[in-house]
């Protein structure tokens, strides 16, 4: 039997914050040894041969880590259908990226597909069905992020709330994006988001794991 996904703090790499694309799958490991529930593998420059090699490394490293604190880590792949395929790994598309139900036609069933949502109207038509709904869907941006510039207006913890409680009317968890960090989490806390993710509070911190370990406790304190 497959254990319930622990969405409360979603990595999401990044191939320069941490020193390089080799660093990414040590980082992996610190951070789900460090209490990372979810992975997802974030690389918009290389092509997907290249890809695919540092996902599948990546896929290894959250593996053996999660072996180690007995979880299973689901692990993610950015915009990439075909690598997804190729890797048996899940899948997290954007508005701009292949449409979610050409993507969910395409991905065998067992793999869980993700959906970023950047205002209640997407999130309307998202779940308008008949289609199946999001495994997952991305709340985006909670705040404005020097990571990703490319965003709609900032949601707010407000806006990721009412997200975050539609979503759940439905049965579909919610997890929040964009400049969320150790200082800010616990503003968080309040709202209906299942978890948190980010991607510079862990891929640009000195010491991955306790970055992890002190957002989780913030999460989890804050939370009450
Ligand atoms: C969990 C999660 N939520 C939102 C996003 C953003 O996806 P998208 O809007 O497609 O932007 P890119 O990440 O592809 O630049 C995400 N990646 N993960
Ligand atoms: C991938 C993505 N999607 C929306 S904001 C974002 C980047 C979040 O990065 P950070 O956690 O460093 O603000
Ligand atoms: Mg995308």
């Amino acid at each position: 039997m497959t254990s319930p996904v622990d969405w409360r703090l979603y990595l999401v790499t990044d191939p320069h914050l941490g020193g390089g694309p080799d660093a990414v799958p040590r980082i992996v490991h610190e951070a789900v040894l460090g209490g990372v529930g979810v992975v997802q593998v974030r690389d918009k420059e290389c092509d997907d041969d290249e890809f695919a090699a540092r996902a599948a490394a990546v896929a290894d490293a959250a593996r053996r880590a999660g072996a180690r604190v007995g979880r299973d880590v689901p692990v993610f792949v950015n915009d990439r259908l075909d690598v997804a395929r190729e890797l048996g790994l899940h899948l997290h598309v954007g508005q701009r990226d292949v449409p979610f139900g050409r993507a969910r036609a395409a991905l065998p069933g067992h793999l869980m597909l993700g959906l970023s949502i950047e205002s209640d109207e997407q999130l309307d038509v998202a779940l308008a069905g008949p289609g199946p709904a999001p495994d997952v869907i991305g709340v985006s941006p909670v705040w404005s992020t020097a990571t990703k510039t490319d965003t709609a207006a900032a949601l707010g913890p407000a806006g990721a709330d009412r997200i975050a409680r539609a979503a759940h009317r439905r049965g579909v968890p919610a997890v929040g994006i964009g400049g969320i960090t150790a200082a800010n989490v616990g503003l968080l806390a309040g709202t209906a988001l299942d978890g948190v993710c980010v991607v510079s509070a862990v891929m640009g911190a000195p010491d991955p794991r306790a970055a992890a370990v002190d957002l989780l406790s913030r999460w989890t304190r804050a939370r009450g």
